[in-house]
């Protein structure tokens, strides 16, 4: 809603190009330096210069202390197209401000990229509204506290008295708002949870997609979508940029013999996510939390899988899903030497793009869902119809034998299906 207000990240929205200085203060590896350049990728922000610094001491106003700060203002003299700045760390409060006040640019640490990247793309009024409101809290925190420099940024005012008039004005707007976002959000949480209570009395178990962003969890969907949905199924968006998926879609996979789940696909985690960013994230992370079974999909291709595992670990134990039921789902294994499918105890290893691994993945989640199968016989009276029509659906028949008090059947059903076939 308010663009006026959010001068550092939504008045971007009027189409201007966004150009960054991007700087690494840690030593990052080369896998969390392509990581950053992935985000602003994703954030449509171009790079015009990268600074590097091993700061050993933080700076308490700047971070990457006097010195690195007068190289980067000059360098922005020099080529003042590039109009924010970004940090590869996260910021106190004190040094973005300080910051932003040395620069005069806009100044974005991690969280802010990530939310930057949220509110662009997200689709659901949830999704869109937690993320407005970690946007506003944070704007508040940098406002507090804060002069007259903001007012320069905003259109030259200078008049000391008209710029704390401004900030009072901004805060209240700001915390009215908060206000606003966090009455709606209860009663989209109500619309869910009957939403969710429905679904749950219908019995299907549900099946959750979760892992790092860019693992294929979006492409595994697609490849149950292809394989057991009928054809106009709608597929969701699978692209090869971190946070392609930032709402959750939920599709009923149609399989024989009763073997049906829900499967949920949901936004993908990063390391180091601020709790801040877990919070706006948790609209769509609910459904992880009411799933049956939680397919951890990592990308096998990537040199540092193991760090991606533990950051998805780390998060499922965050929203309280790190005791359900899990199947690590290594995808990816096509552009790798690992021979798919395969699995070893509840590992399973794919190409989600290969409709015979899909098949083969099906094959281990029906296993966790509806257990092993199992081989039955019983004899279904000629007047109970309803009772072999059920089994038809829930079983595979193996063998029929017409006798003259019923039809004797033999067939194989999924062993925690029996209960639906019992005699009524
Ligand atoms: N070669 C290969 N590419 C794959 C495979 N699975 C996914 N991809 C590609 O990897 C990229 C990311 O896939 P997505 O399914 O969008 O990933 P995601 O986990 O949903 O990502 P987010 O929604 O961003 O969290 C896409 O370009 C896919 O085509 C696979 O098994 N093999
Ligand atoms: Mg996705």
């Amino acid at each position: 809603m308010p663009t006026r207000l959010d001068w550092r990240i939504m008045n971007q929205k009027g189409g201007l190009s966004m150009n960054a200085i991007l700087i690494f203060c840690q030593e990052e590896t080369p896998e969390q330096k392509k990581e950053m350049r992935d985000l602003l990728d994703s954030a449509g922000i171009g790079i015009a210069r990268v600074f590097e610094q091993n700061v050993k001491a933080v700076s308490r106003s700047t971070y990457i202390g006097k010195g690195k700060c007068e190289e980067i203002e000059r360098f922005l003299q020099v080529d003042p197209s590039a109009n924010v700045v970004v940090f590869s760390s996260d910021l106190s409060v004190m040094q973005a401000r300080e910051l932003e006040r040395r620069f005069d640019r806009r100044v974005l640490d991690r969280t802010d990229l990530i939310l930057h990247i949220f509110l662009e793309q997200a689709q659901s009024a949830a999704a869109r509204l937690q993320i407005e409101s970690a946007l506003l809290r944070r704007q508040l925190n940098r406002l507090i506290g804060t002069n007259v420099h903001l007012t320069r940024q905003r259109g030259g005012v200078t008049n000391r008295g008209a710029g704390e008039k401004q900030l009072q004005l901004d805060k209240r707007l700001i915390k009215t708002r908060i206000a606003q976002i966090e009455k709606e959000l209860a009663r989209l949480q109500k619309q869910r949870d009957t939403q969710r209570a429905s679904r749950l009395r219908a019995s299907v178990p549900l099946v959750a997609l979760a892992g790092y962003t860019n693992a294929g969890k979006s492409t595994v969907m697609n490849g149950f979508l292809r394989r057991f949905h009928a054809k106009d199924a709608k597929q969701v968006l699978q692209e090869n940029r971190l946070f392609a998926t930032l709402d959750t879609s939920v599709r009923l996979i149609e399989q024989p013999y009763g073997q049906s789940f829900l499967l949920v696909d949901t936004v993908g985690f990063l390391h180091d996510l601020p709790h801040e960013l877990v919070r706006a994230f948790h609209s769509t992370l609910e459904d992880i939390q009411l799933a049956t079974c939680v397919l951890h999909v990592v990308d096998a291709s990537k040199p540092n899988y193991l760090d991606d595992i533990e950051a998805t670990e780390t998060t499922l134990e965050a929203i309280d899903a790190a005791s359900i039921d899990r199947l690590v789902v290594f995808n990816q294994c096509d552009k790798t030497e690992i021979v798919h499918p395969a699995v070893h105890a509840s590992q399973v290893y794919i190409s989600a793009l290969d409709p015979g691994d899909i098949d083969f993945l099906a094959g281990q989640v029906n296993e966790r869902l509806f257990g092993e199968w199992v081989e039955r016989e019983t004899k279904i009276p000629y007047s109970d119809f309803s009772r072999y029509d059920t089994l038809r659906q829930t079983a595979r028949i193996l063998k029929t034998e017409e006798q003259e008090d019923g039809v004797l059947v033999r067939y194989q059903i999924r062993h925690r299906l029996e209960k639906n076939i019992q005699k009524g």
